[in-house]
């Protein structure tokens, strides 16, 4: 089983750090959520963790080997990588997007093996685009297409995964529905991680909160663990209630802190 492990990651530009001095481990079995205000240093620290960027400091490690000396290839069949900012559309059917998730194997649309094929079929099950194969990306709502690079990442189906804001197209429905795929990834075997915004969904799904604020993780663990509050006042500036509801926490923003 994979993981992906990030010791004193340090990334500096425009003469401050984004990202100071941040270290997590994303192993199997488990949903890892990625919070933090608006330009706390996000997705700077994903792109990192997955080898895009190069530290000024620290390292990221898959299963041992520094992320940075995978070939793109080698990194592709391990992690699976849904950026914040996608394509809008491609002029290609929606069957043809997600087979792309496949090219690590050697695939290439109009090109797949039988078990290309049976990964992208089971993508397409995931979430829930039956019936949407032969549409034209670019002619989908929003949210559909979120949901097609969102199979596109599944499709790949990779130890390991991690998305930058994928529900954030998304209607409420469909922001349980994906965060449930996320977590029934994770409770299967893979590492997932993923930013999101809405602090309730995240309380809800995620097995583990990282907390960032200012280019530092400045906690991390169970929700139980690290959702106070005193916390949700500091990180994000909100005033909130915290309850207890069938057996997990409830989070309910009620307004500036
Ligand atoms: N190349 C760069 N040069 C200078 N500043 C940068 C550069 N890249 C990112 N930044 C800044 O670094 C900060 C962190 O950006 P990042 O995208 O990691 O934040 P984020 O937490 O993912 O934000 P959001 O929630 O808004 O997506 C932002 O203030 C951004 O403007």
């Amino acid at each position: 089983m994979s993981v992906l492990e990030a010791h004193g990651l340090t990334y500096r530009a425009g003469g401050r750090p984004l990202v100071e001095n941040a270290g997590f481990r994303l192993g199997p079995g488990e949903l890892t959520m990625l919070i933090g205000p608006n330009g706390s240093g996000k997705s700077t620290l994903l792109r990192l963790a997955l080898g895009l960027l190069a530290p000024d400091a620290g390292e990221a490690l898959i299963d041992g080997t520094s992320v940075r000396s995978l070939s793109p290839m080698a990194r592709a069949r391990k992690i699976a990588y849904l950026p914040q900012t996608r394509p809008l559309a491609w002029p290609m059917p929606v069957r043809d997007v997600i087979a792309l998730g496949r090219f690590a194997y050697g695939a290439a649309p109009g090109r797949l093996s039988a078990e290309d094929a049976a990964a992208v079929a089971r993508a397409v099950a995931a979430c829930r685009l039956a019936g949407f194969e032969e549409r034209a990306a670019d002619t989908l709502s929003g949210g559909e297409l979120a949901r097609v690079h969102l199979a596109r990442a599944f499709a790949a189906e990779t130890p390991l995964l991690v998305a930058d804001e994928p529900v954030a197209a998304l209607d409420p429905r469909y922001q349980h529905e994906v965060a449930q795929l996320f977590a029934a990834a994770a409770h299967a075997g893979r590492g997932v991680l993923t930013v999101v915004h809405d602090l309730a969904l995240a309380a809800r799904y995620a097995d583990r909160l990282i907390w960032m604020k200012d280019g530092r993780i400045v906690a991390q663990g169970s929700v139980e663990e690290t959702m106070t509050a005193a916390r949700l006042a500091d990180v994000f500036g909100v005033a909130a209630r915290i309850e207890r509801s069938e057996g997990a926490l409830a989070l309910t923003v009620t307004g500036p802190a």
